[in-house]
C-alpha cells in the first residue's frame, strides 16, 4: 500500500502544526519543507513530532555535505526520515546512512536537479537509503511544459524503491499510485487549498483504492 506524504511548505511552525492537524488523518508521512526548516531551525521537527509522535517526521534538509552531521542533527531533533542530494557524491550519502542506522532512522535521497533520476536513483539505492525521491522541484514545476508525466513515467521503470514530488494532486494521483511508488508526496495541493482535510482525504482514498 503506498504512503501518503504531505509536504509543508509554509514558513511558521504554529501554520505547519495547524495544517498537520487537518491532513493528519489520512497521511503518513508529514514533511517539513525546506523552507520551514530554514525558517524556524530544528525546532520545528521536534515540535512536530511532538505533536504526532505516530506520523513519520520527515525532516526536507536537502543536504549538500557533512551527511553524518547533518543527519545527525535532525534525527536528535525528532525526525524520521531526512534527505540529501542525489546530485552530492555517495560520500555524504553514506555519511548519512550511516547516522540513520546509528539511530534507527533513514535517508531519503531527492533527485532534484539530477540529469538522470533514474540512474542516480538505482545507484544511490545500493548506498543503503530508505527510498528515492523523483522530484521536479517548485521552480522546475514553473516551467512552461512541465509535467509529472515523466516522473510518472520514471518510477515506472525505475524498478528500486521511489517516491514522487512535483505537483501531486486528485487528477494525477491514480497515474502516480498505478506507477508503482512507495510514497505520494502532496505539498501545493494540500496547503493551498481552502480545505486540506478534504483534500488529503479524497488524495487518501483515491491512493488506496483498488
Ligand atoms: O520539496 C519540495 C520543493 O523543493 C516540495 O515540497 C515538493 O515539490 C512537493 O510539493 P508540491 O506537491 O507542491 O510539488
Amino acid at each position: 500500500m503506498a504512503k501518503l506524504q504531505v509536504a509543508i511548505d509554509l514558513l511558521t511552525t504554529a501554520d505547519a502544526l495547524a495544517l498537520a492537524e487537518k491532513v493528519a488523518p489520512y497521511i503518513d508521512i508529514i514533511e517539513l519543507g525546506t523552507p520551514l526548516i530554514k525558517s524556524e531551525g530544528l525546532a520545528v521537527i521536534t515540535a512536530m513530532k511532538k505533536a504526532f509522535p505516530d506520523k513519520i517526521v520527515f525532516a526536507d534538509f536537502k543536504t549538500a555535505d557533512a551527511g553524518a552531521l547533518e543527519a545527525e542533527m535532525a534525527f536528535k531533533a525528532g525526525a524520521d526520515l531526512v534527505t540529501v542530494l542525489a546530485t552530492t557524491g555517495d560520500a555524504t550519502i553514506k555519511g548519512a546512512v550511516k547516522a540513520a542506522k546509528e539511530h534507527g532512522k533513514g535517508v531519503v535521497v531527492d533527485t532534484i536537479g539530477e540529469a538522470d533520476r533514474v540512474k542516480r536513483a538505482q545507484e544511490v539505492t545500493a548506498l543503503g537509503v530508505e527510498f528515492v525521491e523523483l522530484h521536479a522541484g517548485l521552480d522546475e514545476q514553473a516551467q512552461p511544459g512541465y509535467s509529472i508525466q515523466v516522473l510518472i513515467d520514471e518510477a515506472a521503470r525505475v524498478g528500486v524503491p521511489v517516491s514522487i514530488a512535483g505537483g501531486v494532486n486528485i487528477n494525477n494521483i491514480a497515474a502516480v499510485k498505478k506507477a508503482g511508488v512507495k510514497v505520494a508526496v502532496a505539498g501545493a495541493s494540500l496547503y493551498s487549498t481552502a480545505d486540506p482535510a478534504a483534500a488529503a482525504k479524497a488524495l487518501r482514498e483515491a491512493l488506496d483504492a483498488a
